[in-house]
Parts: structure tokens; C-alpha cells; sequence
């Protein structure tokens, strides 16, 4: 049976197929504010992306991801806690059954009801498959989504729900531009960490911001809409795919703002 978030092949079981979930960099984690150290070195994150990179939108059964094309250095993150430059290849959502719930992340025990994934690859490496293998590998940029006014920017990707209900549906989805889905303030936090999903590698510079960006109450039961299942299942409604955070195991947590 393949990983998933319910009772029988959920975070609890992920271990038995990938050990490496007990790991001493494991993600997400629960972010303490007032344990996290300034670092006046880190610089503020550089984050181009070229919309017309954007290439499609599809259902793998987990989440729901926009795709880019990421043969060329057009949409990239430079700066920030890291060096050199690491290619945009996806994003991906993380959200709950009600508003209570749905972030990986959680700040002082607050979760927010989903949380955003940038997932970017080191081109240092010849591909996102060789570099999602390494220690610094891959950046992921986490944002937040608070229950508030809808955003307008974020209905253009839930207007593609409709052709992407069940797993393995997958649509073409071009020209939309991911930075409009990021805060006015880019202050993160940062930690080294991993995938929050099976083979959960220990890989990913994790990049948090603080202030998230808002989503309507409306929206976020789009999100409930979509499925774990494929056409022909019973249907499974998409929630609750979320990693709960895991043991710090004396990892520092840096702070780009005072
Ligand atoms: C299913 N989800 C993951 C898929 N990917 C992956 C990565 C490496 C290897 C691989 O299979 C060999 C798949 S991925 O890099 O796109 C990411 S990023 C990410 S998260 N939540 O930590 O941001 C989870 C996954
Ligand atoms: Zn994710």
C-alpha cells in the first residue's frame, strides 16, 4: 500500500517504508519565535519568476501542484540563508478539514488552516532528481494562508479545481505567476529540514515566511473539494494532508528580522 495521511498509511506509518522519517533533520517543525536567533548575515530572499514558465496543474493524490518548465534560470530563488542558485519546479498546498488545522508548519503551536509550498533545486546538480538527493539540494519557501479576504490571485488556481477533481488528473496551466501568491513582507525564518512527504530526504533548506497571505473561508472549502481518490473510487475527500511537526533535535532555527 502506498503512503498517504490516513490512519493506516499516515505520518504514524511513514517510518516502516522510510526510516529515514526518525532522522535528525526532519520537517516540518513547530517554529518558537523567541528561540529563534537574529542572523544580521542573512540576506532578504531574491525571487524571479517568469510566468510563462508555468506549465501545467495536476491532482498526484497528496496535493494538488502547479508545474514549471525549469530548464533554464528564469524563475529562481538567489540569496536568502542560501548560495549559489536553485531553480522554481513546483508548488503545492497543505491544508485541513476545517479552519482549525492544515499547516505543516505551526508558530508557538499556531497552525494555520493551509500553508504554501515553493519547492525550488539546486543548480549546482544537472537535475531536481540528483539535487533532491542532497544536503543542500533543494529550498523550500513556506507561506501561511489566514482566514480572511478572498484572495484573487490564488481563485485563478482554484479556478482550475474543476478539471483536476480526482488523482491523476493533470490540465495545462500557463501564464500564472507565482510571486502574486507571496506576502508584502518577505521576513522568514530558517532551518535545515526535509521533504514533509515520503521519501522525506533530508535535503531541503526550509525558508518560512512569517506573514502569511490571506485566503477566504469560501476558498479554502474549494481546497476540501478536490480528492485523494481517482475516478471510479469511492470518493476521498482532499484533507488533513499535512505532516505534523517533528523533534528539533538541537537544530537552530535563524531569524532574518529582529
Ligand atoms: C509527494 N511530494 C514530494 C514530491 N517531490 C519529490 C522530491 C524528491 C524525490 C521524490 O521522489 C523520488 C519526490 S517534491 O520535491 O516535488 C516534494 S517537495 C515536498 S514538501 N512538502 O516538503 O515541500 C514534498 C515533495
Ligand atoms: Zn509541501
Amino acid at each position: 500500500m502506498s503512503w498517504g495521511y490516513a490512519a493506516d498509511n499516515g505520518p504514524d506509518k511513514w517510518a516502516d517504508n522510510f526510516p529515514v522519517a526518525n532522522g535528525p533533520r526532519q520537517s516540518p517543525i513547530d517554529i518558537l519565535p523567541g528561540e529563534a536567533s537574529f542572523d544580521g548575515a542573512l540576506k532578504p530572499l531574491s525571487l524571479k519568476y517568469d510566468p510563462s514558465n508555468c506549465q501545467e496543474i495536476l491532482n498526484n493524490g497528496h496535493s494538488f501542484q502547479v508545474t514549471f518548465v525549469d530548464d533554464t534560470d528564469s524563475s529562481t530563488l538567489k540569496d536568502g540563508p542560501i548560495s549559489g542558485v536553485y531553480r522554481l519546479k513546483q508548488f503545492h498546498f497543505h491544508w485541513g478539514a476545517c479552519d482549525q488545522r492544515g499547516s505543516e508548519h505551526t508558530v508557538a503551536g499556531t497552525m494555520y488552516p493551509a500553508e504554501l509550498h515553493l519547492v525550488h533545486w539546486n543548480t549546482k546538480y544537472p537535475s531536481f532528481g540528483e539535487a533532491a538527493s542532497k544536503p543542500d539540494g533543494l529550498a523550500v519557501v513556506g507561506v501561511f494562508l489566514k482566514i480572511g479576504a478572498e484572495n484573487a490571485n490564488l481563485q485563478k488556481v482554484l479556478d482550475a479545481f474543476s478539471s483536476i477533481k480526482a488523482k491523476g488528473k493533470q490540465t495545462t496551466f500557463a501564464g500564472f505567476d507565482p510571486a502574486t501568491l507571496l506576502p508584502g513582507c518577505l521576513d522568514y525564518w530558517t532551518y535545515d529540514g526535509s521533504l514533509t512527504t515520503p521519501p522525506l530526504l533530508e535535503s531541503v533548506t526550509w525558508i518560512v515566511c512569517k506573514e502569511p497571505i490571506s485566503v477566504s473561508a469560501e476558498q479554502m472549502a474549494k481546497f476540501r473539494g478536490l480528492l485523494f481518490s481517482a475516478e471510479g473510487e469511492a470518493e476521498c475527500c482532499m484533507v488533513d494532508n499535512y505532516r505534523p511537526p517533528q523533534p528539533l533535535k538541537g537544530r537552530a532555527v535563524r531569524a532574518s528580522f529582529k
